[in-house]
């Protein structure tokens, strides 16, 4: 997203989703907490899966959820339909709060949202026929009789593509993509709304991938569906979905219309997603922006914006915008260096080495300086504090250097999650402290930033 469409869109920070709810609105999720509780041996902290994510869905859409392996997106998937019992916030279903439901209550709404999984195998009983695998939903709520399940079941079968002699076949007799339609007529048996596809496609071919996805576009057509559609794919979710959601860490970092994301993305995340998509053609000019660094642990989040600690465009503060592109880039690497080295050293062997003196935290220092530093020119100002992170590796390992770089090189990206700014008229929205108003846009030079 170029600045210039910010400022013609003003980069408001966008209303609470939930609050504008309307007969559109078929799921708004309010500051939705999905964490796991751990027993770990290195942290007892929870695994924070969905860290407050806030959207809707309209009814009839279908919302494509983004984002690395871990970053959340089963679990978040899991919560809507109540698989998962969410934390905190707020999930509800055509104007009601769900998330709170239990018991019988739960269990008369779950017929409402319904969970296609991407191992059509693993989630199927292999002994039971077909037939009494997709009718397993309506035995389960008792629906009307038997022999009324059976025509169901029939009916459900012709609807996937399936024919009503294979009601007495087993699972182990079909393909992949026909073990995919079971598994999908299994999750339509109850006549639900809302659907979450978790990767549906992923473990098929890519001729079979295309067959699905046709019927699943068909049966949202005929029965009025609304999908969250759960993929790593992007080409997929580009072909399948109105809107995207991108999520990185636990957090929706962008999430608006397919087409504009695609095109003209406004999240420093999603800009670094979308350059790893080979392209057909080579020479397009599109370059890869590298991912540095590895993903922090949900234990452990960062402070500031989740993507702060490997995001390539941090905001850079004022009393270092003289600094070259280049040089910023390289103290950002001497920081990664250093976070990495943090979670290496974060071993119970490595305490004990160093809380007896026999593991020096800096003694690989120099090296590290040289191949971060030793091809650009450091100026008197910067090496100063490069040497002062050394003596505090030294004291206090790298928490207290990491401390220090962050308190002299950081910025809000480092202490405060960003506001989720509506970065076009479509109502997209980013999570992005270059969308305020005060801060230097992600296109702009930083010798344009406003005075602060
Ligand atoms: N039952 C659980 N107990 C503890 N941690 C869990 C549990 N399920 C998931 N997690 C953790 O929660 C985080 C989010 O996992 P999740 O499966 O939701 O991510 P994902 O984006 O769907 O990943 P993938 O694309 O690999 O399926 C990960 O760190 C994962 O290890």
């Amino acid at each position: 997203m170029s600045e210039q469409a910010h400022s013609q869109t003003g980069a408001t920070e966008a209303p609470t989703a939930g609050a504008a709810t309307d007969d559109e609105t078929l799921i708004a999720v309010e500051n939705l907490k999905t964490y796991y509780e751990t027993d770990g041996l290195r942290s007892n902290d929870p695994v924070k899966a969905v860290d407050g994510v806030s959207f809707e869905i309209e009814r009839g859409e279908t919302l494509g959820l983004v984002g690395e392996s871990g970053c959340g997106k089963t679990t978040l998937g899991r919560t809507l339909v109540r698989l998962e019992t969410p934390t905190d916030g707020q999930v509800s279903f055509d104007g009601t709060d769900v998330s709170t439901l239990s018991g019988d209550d739960l269990k008369a709404w779950r017929q409402n949202a319904q969970i296609v999984f991407q191992d059509p195998e693993s989630s199927m009983n292999d002994r039971l026929t077909v037939g009494k695998i997709i009718r397993e939903p309506l035995d389960s709520y008792e629906w009307k009789t038997p022999r009324e399940r059976r025509a169901r079941v029939r009916e459900l079968l012709d609807l996937v593509g399936l024919r009503s002699e294979h009601y007495y076949r087993y699972p182990h007799q079909f393909s992949g993509g026909q073990r995919q339609r079971i598994g999908i007529a299994r999750a339509l048996a109850l006549n639900p709304d809302f659907v979450v596809l978790d990767e549906p496609t992923s473990a098929l071919d890519v001729s079979v991938q295309a067959k699905i996805l046709n019927l699943l576009e068909d049966l949202q057509d005929e029965l009025g569906l609304t999908y969250l559609l759960i993929a790593h794919d992007l080409s997929v979710v580009r072909h399948a979905c109105d809107r995207i959601a991108v999520m990185y860490l636990g957090n929706i970092m962008e999430i608006g219309d397919t087409e504009r994301l695609f095109t003209d993305p406004a999240n420093p995340y999603t800009r670094t997603l979308l350059s790893a998509i080979p392209t057909p053609d080579p020479t397009a000019d599109r370059e890869r922006i590298p991912l540095r660094g590895s993903p922090p642990s949900p234990q452990d989040p960062p402070s500031g914006c989740p993507f702060s600690t490997r995001c390539p465009m941090t905001v850079r503060p004022e009393e270092w915008d003289d600094l070259s592109e280049e040089l910023w880039d390289r103290i950002d690497l001497f920081r990664t260096v250093l976070r990495e080295r943090a979670r290496g050293a974060d071993t119970l062997g490595t305490r004990v080495r160093r809380t007896i003196g026999l593991d020096d935290p800096a003694a690989d220092f120099e090296e590290i300086r040289e191949s971060t530093f030793g091809d650009v020119t450091v100026p008197e100002a910067v090496a100063v504090e490069v040497d002062e992170t050394e003596r505090r590796l030294a004291d206090g390992g790298e928490p207290a250097a990491l401390a220090y770089l962050q308190d002299r090189f950081g910025s809000d990206c480092d202490t405060n999650l960003p506001a989720a700014h509506v970065v076009d008229d479509s109502g997209r929205t980013s999570r992005c402290h270059h969308h305020r108003e005060d801060v230097a846009g992600l296109d702009e030079p930083t010798s344009a930033r406003p005075d602060r």
